[in-house]
Protein backbone atom coordinates (compact mmCIF):
# COMPACT_ATOMS: atom_id res chain seq x y z
CA UNK A 1 0.00 0.00 0.00
CA UNK A 2 1.56 3.36 -0.57
CA UNK A 3 2.15 5.75 2.44
CA UNK A 4 -0.38 8.83 2.86
CA UNK A 5 1.45 11.91 2.21
CA UNK A 6 2.29 14.22 5.07
CA UNK A 7 -0.33 17.01 3.65
CA UNK A 8 -3.03 14.85 3.15
CA UNK A 9 -2.74 13.48 6.78
CA UNK A 10 -2.49 16.42 8.06
CA UNK A 11 -5.67 18.10 6.09
CA UNK A 12 -7.51 15.34 7.76
CA UNK A 13 -10.96 17.03 9.13
CA UNK A 14 -12.16 16.18 12.70
CA UNK A 15 -16.05 16.37 13.18
CA UNK A 16 -16.71 18.73 16.06
CA UNK A 17 -18.12 15.89 18.20
CA UNK A 18 -14.82 13.97 18.03
CA UNK A 19 -12.72 16.58 18.49
CA UNK A 20 -14.14 17.24 22.25
CA UNK A 21 -13.52 13.46 22.12
CA UNK A 22 -9.86 13.52 22.03
CA UNK A 23 -7.89 12.83 24.65
CA UNK A 24 -4.12 12.49 25.48
CA UNK A 25 -1.33 11.97 23.08
CA UNK A 26 -4.33 11.83 20.44
CA UNK A 27 -5.29 15.75 21.34
CA UNK A 28 -2.06 17.02 21.61
CA UNK A 29 -1.19 15.42 18.07
CA UNK A 30 -4.35 16.74 16.28
CA UNK A 31 -3.35 20.28 18.11
CA UNK A 32 -0.36 20.51 16.74
CA UNK A 33 -2.16 19.08 13.29
CA UNK A 34 -4.58 22.43 13.46
CA UNK A 35 -1.11 24.71 14.46
CA UNK A 36 0.17 23.12 11.11
CA UNK A 37 -2.46 23.76 9.21
CA UNK A 38 -3.00 27.17 10.42
CA UNK A 39 0.31 28.56 9.41
CA UNK A 40 0.19 26.93 5.99
CA UNK A 41 -3.25 28.88 5.58
CA UNK A 42 -1.25 31.91 6.55
CA UNK A 43 1.82 31.58 4.52
CA UNK A 44 -0.26 31.13 1.73
CA UNK A 45 -2.49 33.65 2.60
CA UNK A 46 -5.63 32.16 2.60
CA UNK A 47 -8.95 33.33 2.97
CA UNK A 48 -9.40 34.85 6.55
CA UNK A 49 -12.54 32.69 7.65
CA UNK A 50 -10.36 29.18 6.50
CA UNK A 51 -8.12 30.58 8.72
CA UNK A 52 -10.74 31.39 11.20
CA UNK A 53 -11.95 27.82 11.00
CA UNK A 54 -9.01 26.20 12.13
CA UNK A 55 -8.67 28.61 15.32
CA UNK A 56 -12.09 27.49 16.00
CA UNK A 57 -11.38 23.94 16.13
CA UNK A 58 -8.18 25.17 18.26
CA UNK A 59 -10.48 27.02 20.43
CA UNK A 60 -12.82 23.97 20.39
CA UNK A 61 -9.99 21.14 22.19
CA UNK A 62 -8.96 24.37 24.21
CA UNK A 63 -5.08 25.29 25.21
CA UNK A 64 -6.30 23.81 29.02
CA UNK A 65 -7.04 20.40 27.87
CA UNK A 66 -3.58 20.45 25.37
CA UNK A 67 -1.52 21.38 28.47
CA UNK A 68 -3.01 18.74 30.38
CA UNK A 69 -2.57 16.51 28.34
CA UNK A 70 1.03 17.65 28.10
CA UNK A 71 1.34 17.40 31.79
CA UNK A 72 -0.19 13.56 31.54
CA UNK A 73 2.43 12.97 29.12
CA UNK A 74 5.13 13.69 31.62
CA UNK A 75 3.91 11.28 33.43
CA UNK A 76 6.29 8.42 33.58
CA UNK A 77 4.24 5.41 31.97
CA UNK A 78 3.43 7.79 28.93
CA UNK A 79 6.78 8.58 28.04
CA UNK A 80 7.86 10.53 30.88
CA UNK A 81 9.27 13.83 32.03
CA UNK A 82 12.63 15.10 29.89
CA UNK A 83 13.93 16.17 32.25
CA UNK A 84 15.44 13.16 33.91
CA UNK A 85 18.10 13.23 30.99
CA UNK A 86 19.22 16.83 32.00
CA UNK A 87 19.35 15.82 35.70
CA UNK A 88 21.56 12.24 35.07
CA UNK A 89 23.77 14.68 32.35
CA UNK A 90 24.54 17.34 34.58
CA UNK A 91 25.48 14.51 37.88
CA UNK A 92 27.73 12.83 35.21
CA UNK A 93 29.63 15.85 34.41
CA UNK A 94 31.18 16.02 38.65
CA UNK A 95 31.32 20.64 38.41
CA UNK A 96 32.64 21.70 41.37
CA UNK A 97 29.93 22.04 44.18
CA UNK A 98 30.44 25.87 43.91
CA UNK A 99 28.57 25.86 40.66
CA UNK A 100 25.09 24.64 42.76
CA UNK A 101 22.27 25.59 42.41
CA UNK A 102 22.51 25.73 38.86
CA UNK A 103 19.79 28.86 37.70
CA UNK A 104 17.72 27.18 35.00
CA UNK A 105 15.40 29.11 32.65
CA UNK A 106 12.65 26.39 31.80
CA UNK A 107 10.66 27.22 28.96
CA UNK A 108 7.23 25.61 27.61
CA UNK A 109 7.03 24.45 31.80
CA UNK A 110 3.42 22.79 32.20
CA UNK A 111 4.81 21.15 35.67
CA UNK A 112 6.15 22.11 39.07
CA UNK A 113 7.37 18.91 40.09
CA UNK A 114 9.40 17.54 36.95
CA UNK A 115 12.77 15.88 38.14
CA UNK A 116 14.49 19.18 37.80
CA UNK A 117 13.19 21.00 39.59
CA UNK A 118 13.00 18.38 42.85
CA UNK A 119 16.85 17.29 41.97
CA UNK A 120 18.03 19.96 44.41
CA UNK A 121 20.97 20.72 42.15
CA UNK A 122 18.85 23.88 40.26
CA UNK A 123 17.28 27.26 41.15
CA UNK A 124 14.50 26.98 38.86
CA UNK A 125 12.44 30.08 36.78
CA UNK A 126 9.19 28.63 34.75
CA UNK A 127 7.34 30.30 31.87
CA UNK A 128 5.02 29.45 29.73
CA UNK A 129 2.61 30.97 26.77
CA UNK A 130 -0.64 29.96 29.32
CA UNK A 131 0.76 29.40 32.47
CA UNK A 132 -0.93 26.37 34.89
CA UNK A 133 0.70 27.47 37.80
CA UNK A 134 1.04 30.71 40.07
CA UNK A 135 5.13 29.39 39.64
CA UNK A 136 4.93 29.44 36.57
CA UNK A 137 5.03 32.98 34.71
CA UNK A 138 3.01 33.37 31.44
CA UNK A 139 5.10 35.25 29.13
CA UNK A 140 6.63 34.33 25.39
CA UNK A 141 10.36 33.35 25.45
CA UNK A 142 10.68 36.05 23.24
CA UNK A 143 9.78 38.92 25.24
CA UNK A 144 12.10 37.72 28.51
CA UNK A 145 14.79 40.34 29.11
CA UNK A 146 18.09 39.14 30.30
CA UNK A 147 17.67 41.82 33.55
CA UNK A 148 15.26 39.50 34.37
CA UNK A 149 17.78 36.70 35.25
CA UNK A 150 20.93 35.13 33.49
CA UNK A 151 20.74 31.23 33.57
CA UNK A 152 23.18 28.14 33.57
CA UNK A 153 21.73 25.56 31.97
CA UNK A 154 17.63 26.72 29.76
CA UNK A 155 15.79 23.30 29.11
CA UNK A 156 13.35 23.90 25.75
CA UNK A 157 11.55 20.72 25.88
CA UNK A 158 9.02 20.12 22.91
CA UNK A 159 8.38 23.95 22.87
CA UNK A 160 9.98 24.66 19.52
CA UNK A 161 7.60 22.07 17.55
CA UNK A 162 4.37 23.98 18.93
CA UNK A 163 6.23 27.63 18.15
CA UNK A 164 5.28 28.84 14.41
CA UNK A 165 7.83 28.36 12.08
CA UNK A 166 9.24 31.92 11.68
CA UNK A 167 9.88 31.78 15.64
CA UNK A 168 11.92 28.91 16.66
CA UNK A 169 15.41 30.40 15.26
CA UNK A 170 14.86 33.58 17.09
CA UNK A 171 13.95 31.03 20.26
CA UNK A 172 17.33 29.83 19.55
CA UNK A 173 19.05 32.83 19.02
CA UNK A 174 17.24 34.65 22.11
CA UNK A 175 18.09 32.05 24.30
CA UNK A 176 21.57 32.49 24.00
CA UNK A 177 21.37 35.99 25.66
CA UNK A 178 20.05 34.27 28.54
CA UNK A 179 22.79 31.74 28.61
CA UNK A 180 25.83 33.20 31.35
CA UNK A 181 29.47 32.92 29.89
CA UNK A 182 31.33 30.24 30.15
CA UNK A 183 33.71 30.11 33.51
CA UNK A 184 36.40 27.72 34.00
CA UNK A 185 33.93 25.65 36.08
CA UNK A 186 31.13 25.35 33.89
CA UNK A 187 29.71 26.20 30.62
CA UNK A 188 26.17 26.62 30.44
CA UNK A 189 23.98 24.38 29.36
CA UNK A 190 21.28 24.61 26.54
CA UNK A 191 18.90 21.43 26.72
CA UNK A 192 16.11 20.67 23.25
CA UNK A 193 14.27 18.18 22.70
CA UNK A 194 12.17 17.51 19.99
CA UNK A 195 9.75 14.64 18.79
CA UNK A 196 12.10 11.99 16.87
CA UNK A 197 10.19 12.82 13.12
CA UNK A 198 10.81 16.61 13.50
CA UNK A 199 15.45 15.49 13.14
CA UNK A 200 14.64 11.95 12.71
CA UNK A 201 12.30 12.13 9.53
CA UNK A 202 12.28 16.07 8.03
CA UNK A 203 12.62 16.51 4.46
CA UNK A 204 14.50 19.66 5.32
CA UNK A 205 16.83 18.77 8.86
CA UNK A 206 18.94 16.13 10.21
CA UNK A 207 21.03 15.61 13.28
CA UNK A 208 24.00 16.72 11.47
CA UNK A 209 21.62 19.66 9.92
CA UNK A 210 20.60 21.07 13.68
CA UNK A 211 24.07 20.34 14.77
CA UNK A 212 25.70 23.00 12.82
CA UNK A 213 23.10 25.14 12.84
CA UNK A 214 23.54 25.35 16.54
CA UNK A 215 27.73 25.53 16.34
CA UNK A 216 26.61 29.06 14.40
CA UNK A 217 24.92 29.97 17.92
CA UNK A 218 28.19 29.00 19.29
CA UNK A 219 25.95 25.63 21.17
CA UNK A 220 28.33 22.42 20.71
CA UNK A 221 26.85 19.40 21.24
CA UNK A 222 27.85 17.43 24.52
CA UNK A 223 25.07 14.85 24.42
CA UNK A 224 22.77 12.99 21.93
CA UNK A 225 20.11 10.50 23.15
CA UNK A 226 17.36 9.14 20.04
CA UNK A 227 14.60 6.97 20.89
CA UNK A 228 11.91 6.04 18.47
CA UNK A 229 9.46 9.16 19.79
CA UNK A 230 12.28 11.70 21.10
CA UNK A 231 15.61 13.17 20.77
CA UNK A 232 17.12 14.82 23.55
CA UNK A 233 19.91 16.85 23.03
CA UNK A 234 22.61 18.86 25.16
CA UNK A 235 24.56 22.02 24.20
CA UNK A 236 27.45 23.42 25.64
CA UNK A 237 27.53 27.42 25.24
CA UNK A 238 30.83 28.09 24.28
CA UNK A 239 31.18 31.30 22.30
CA UNK A 240 28.91 34.23 20.76
CA UNK A 241 26.71 33.37 17.90
CA UNK A 242 28.39 34.30 14.50
CA UNK A 243 27.44 37.72 13.08
CA UNK A 244 25.40 36.67 10.19
CA UNK A 245 23.74 33.13 10.16
CA UNK A 246 21.55 32.16 7.42
CA UNK A 247 19.62 28.68 7.55
CA UNK A 248 16.59 28.53 4.93
CA UNK A 249 15.13 25.71 3.92
CA UNK A 250 16.56 23.26 1.11
CA UNK A 251 15.21 19.83 0.96
CA UNK A 252 18.28 17.21 1.89
CA UNK A 253 15.97 13.91 1.89
CA UNK A 254 12.78 13.24 -0.58
CA UNK A 255 10.08 10.43 0.36
CA UNK A 256 5.95 11.37 0.69
CA UNK A 257 6.48 9.63 4.60
CA UNK A 258 8.51 12.66 5.28
CA UNK A 259 7.41 15.75 6.94
CA UNK A 260 8.59 19.39 6.62
CA UNK A 261 9.89 20.52 9.98
CA UNK A 262 12.84 23.20 9.93
CA UNK A 263 14.17 25.72 11.52
CA UNK A 264 14.74 28.87 9.56
CA UNK A 265 17.76 31.18 11.34
CA UNK A 266 17.95 34.14 9.69
CA UNK A 267 20.36 36.95 11.80
CA UNK A 268 20.19 39.29 8.92
CA UNK A 269 16.59 40.13 9.60
CA UNK A 270 15.01 41.91 11.93
CA UNK A 271 15.34 39.85 15.26
CA UNK A 272 12.63 40.59 17.88
CA UNK A 273 15.36 41.12 20.36
CA UNK A 274 13.51 43.12 23.56
CA UNK A 275 15.44 46.23 24.64
CA UNK A 276 17.56 45.84 27.87
CA UNK A 277 16.62 48.44 29.73
CA UNK A 278 20.30 48.30 31.02
CA UNK A 279 21.09 48.74 27.23
CA UNK A 280 19.00 51.80 26.40
C1 LIG B 1 4.14 20.28 24.46
S1 LIG B 1 4.21 21.51 25.69
C2 LIG B 1 5.77 21.00 26.39
C3 LIG B 1 5.66 20.70 27.85
C4 LIG B 1 6.91 20.27 28.54
N1 LIG B 1 7.99 21.24 28.42
C5 LIG B 1 7.36 18.89 28.06
O1 LIG B 1 8.54 18.72 27.75
O2 LIG B 1 6.53 17.98 28.04
C6 LIG B 1 4.73 22.97 24.83
C7 LIG B 1 4.63 24.22 25.67
O3 LIG B 1 5.47 25.22 25.11
C8 LIG B 1 4.85 26.47 25.36
N2 LIG B 1 5.43 27.47 24.44
C9 LIG B 1 5.40 27.47 23.09
N3 LIG B 1 6.00 28.57 22.60
C10 LIG B 1 6.43 29.28 23.67
C11 LIG B 1 7.09 30.54 23.81
N4 LIG B 1 7.42 31.28 22.74
N5 LIG B 1 7.39 30.98 25.05
C12 LIG B 1 7.03 30.26 26.15
N6 LIG B 1 6.38 29.06 26.07
C13 LIG B 1 6.07 28.58 24.85
C14 LIG B 1 3.38 26.17 25.10
O4 LIG B 1 2.53 27.12 25.73
C15 LIG B 1 3.21 24.77 25.68
O5 LIG B 1 2.74 24.77 27.02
Amino acid sequence: MRPVPVRLRTERQEKPGALKKLKGNKLIRHYHVLLKRKEQLKQRKANPKEIQKVQSELDMLGIDAYQKASQNGQNKRRGGDSSVILVEYVKSQKYPKTVYPIDLLEIGCVSIDNKCSTSKLFRVDRIDLHSTHPLIKQQDILERTPSEGMYGCISCSLVLNFAPPETRGDILLHCTRLLKPPTEQMKSLFFLVLPAPCVLNSRYMSLETISKMMEDLGLFTVYTKTTAKIVYLIYEYRKEPKSVIVWKKKELFKGATRNNFFIPLNTTEATRRPVNKDEQ
